[in-house]
C-alpha cells in the first residue's frame, strides 16, 4: 500500500542514480534548504542524533514530482545509514561553501533506499585523494572512529576529572617575547613528514625535548600523527612525564572534538585545529570545548579566505599562519607576511590575537622577517630538528643564545 503525499521542499530534487563506476557525487544547492538543525557539530554521535530524527516516513520521489510514502518499512539500521550519509554530504556541502578542498572522507553512493536530492555525475576520480593533507585526513577519520570504539568519550571525561591542570601555553609564548624580546619558540618534536621524509634517524624524542628546553624553547609542539609523520601520543606522554616543564602543543589533525579530550590526557596543553580541514562551525565549537579543558586552541591558517574566516570567529587567541601550503608542500615564507598586511593586521592587533609564523625558518633572518611582519611566536621543525645538538641548533636558528 502507498500513500501519494505532496512532496516537501526539501526532497524537490531529482533522484537520478546513474549506476557508473567511481562516480562523483554532485549536490544541487537545495541542501542549503535543511533545516539548520540537522547541523551536527562533531563530536556529537550522529547515530544518537539520527536515532532521534527519524520522524520521517520512507518516501519515494515520483516522476510527476509528487512523493509517496510506502508502507513497507525499512529497517531502523537501513535508515540511520541514510541519516548518517545525508549528515556527511551536508558537512562537506558546507565545507565547500566556505571554500574548504578538503573532504572528511571519500565520497560515496548513497545507502540502500535511499530515495532524495541527489544527482550521480561521472567526473574525475571523485574517491581519491586530491591532495595528501585530504589522504591524511581520510586516514584519520576511520583511525579516530576506531579509537573512539576502544575508548568512548564517556571514559575520557572521567580521566580528565582527575587529570593535572594544563599549563599555560599563551602565556609562556607572553612571557618570552618579553623576555628576550624575539618571537616565543615552539619547538617541534618531529620524526618525518610527508615532504621532508624521515629528518632525524636517532630519534629520541624526550632527549629532544630537554635539548629543546635548555635552549630556551618557550612551548614544544608534538608530532602525534603515526602513519605520516612517525609521531605517537606514547612521545607526548613520555615527553610530559619526563619532567619538562614547556607547555606541549599536540600536533594532530583533528577531525572530532573526541580527539582532543584524548589529547588532553595524554598530555597536551593545546591543540592545532587546521582552517583548511574544518569548517566555522567546527571550530568555533572545539574551541569552546578546549577552553572549557584548560587547553589552548592553535588556530592554524594558510591564505587570506582561511584568516578572514577564522577573524570572524570570536573567542580566537592564537592564530598560525604556515607557510607550508598543505596540498603542494610549497614554502614560502612571505606568506605570513601577506596575510598579517594592512586591516587583516589591524584586527589582529585590536582583537589582542598572537601570531605564530609557522615552517620554512631557518635562519635570524627568516626569524626577523617575520618578527617584522607581526608575529609574536614562531613554530620551528626541521631546522631544528637535524642539528646533532638542537640545544646549539636554537641559538644558529635565533642568532643569539635565547636560554637567558
Ligand atoms: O610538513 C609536511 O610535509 C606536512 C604535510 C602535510 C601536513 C602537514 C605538514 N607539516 C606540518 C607543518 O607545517 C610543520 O610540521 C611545521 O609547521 C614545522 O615546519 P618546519 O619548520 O618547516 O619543519
Amino acid at each position: 500500500m502507498e500513500a501519494v503525499v505532496p512532496l516537501r521542499t526539501t526532497f524537490t530534487a531529482t533522484a537520478t542514480a546513474a549506476s557508473t563506476a567511481r562516480p562523483r557525487l554532485s549536490f544541487q544547492p537545495l541542501a542549503k534548504k535543511f533545516a539548520i538543525s540537522r547541523l551536527i557539530p562533531t563530536g556529537i554521535s550522529m547515530t544518537d542524533r539520527a536515532r532521534s530524527s527519524l520522524q520521517c516516513p520512507p518516501v519515494r520521489v515520483q516522476q510527476d514530482g509528487s512523493a509517496v510514502i510506502s508502507e513497507d518499512t525499512i529497517s531502523e539500521e537501513d535508515a540511520l545509514k541514510i541519516k548518517e550519509w545525508e549528515v556527511e554530504r551536508l558537512q562537506d556541502e558546507i565545507a565547500a561553501s566556505q571554500g574548504i578542498r578538503i573532504r572528511r572522507r571519500p565520497p560515496t553512493g548513497p545507502p540502500l533506499h535511499y530515495v532524495g536530492p541527489f544527482e550521480f555525475q561521472v567526473e574525475n576520480e571523485g574517491n581519491t585523494p586530491c591532495n595528501i593533507l585530504e589522504e591524511i585526513i581520510w586516514y584519520k577519520d576511520k583511525e579516530v572512529s576506531q579509537m573512539k570504539e576502544r575508548t568512548p568519550l564517556s571514559a575520557l571525561k572521567k580521566a580528565i576529572s582527575s587529570a593535572p591542570p594544563a599549563r599555560d601555553f599563551l602565556g609562556a609564548l607572553r612571557r618570552s617575547y618579553s623576555r628576550t624580546g624575539l618571537p616565543g619558540l615552539i619547538a617541534e618534536v618531529k620524526k618525518a613528514s610527508p615532504s621532508r621524509g624521515v629528518l632525524r634517524e636517532d630519534f629520541n624524542p624526550v632527549e629532544i625535548a630537554k635539548a629543546y628546553e635548555k635552549g630556551g624553547a618557550a612551548c614544544l609542539s608534538v608530532l602525534t600523527d603515526e602513519k605520516y609523520f612517525q609521531g605517537s601520543f606514547e612521545n607526548l606522554e613520555a615527553i610530559r612525564n619526563a619532567g619538562v616543564e614547556c607547555p606541549l602543543l599536540c600536533k594532530e589533525f583533528v577531525v572530532d572534538a573526541w580527539q582532543i579530550y584524548y589529547a588532553r590526557i595524554k598530555g597536551a596543553d593545546a591543540i592545532l585545529l587546521i582552517a583548511a580541514v574544518l569548517p566555522d562551525l567546527d571550530i568555533m565549537y572545539m574551541t569552546k570545548i578546549c577552553k572549557l579543558l584548560g587547553l589552548t586552541a592553535l588556530v592554524e591558517v594558510h591564505d587570506e579566505r582561511e584568516m578572514d574566516r577564522v577573524l570572524g570567529i570570536d573567542g580566537i587567541e592564537l592564530i598560525g599562519i604556515n607557510n607550508r601550503d598543505l596540498g603542494t608542500f610549497k614554502v614560502d615564507i612571505s606568506n605570513t607576511k601577506k596575510l598579517l598586511e594592512g586591516e587583516r593586521g589591524e584586527r589582529i592587533r585590536e582583537k589582542g590575537i598572537i601570531v605564530v609564523g609557522e615552517s620554512g625558518l631557518f635562519t635570524p633572518a627568516d626569524i626577523a622577517y617575520v618578527q617584522e611582519a607581526g608575529v609574536k611566536a614562531v613554530l620551528v621543525g626541521e631546522s631544528l630538528v637535524k642539528q646533532p645538538d638542537p640545544t646549539k641548533g636554537i641559538s644558529e636558528v635565533f642568532g643569539k643564545d635565547i636560554s637567558c
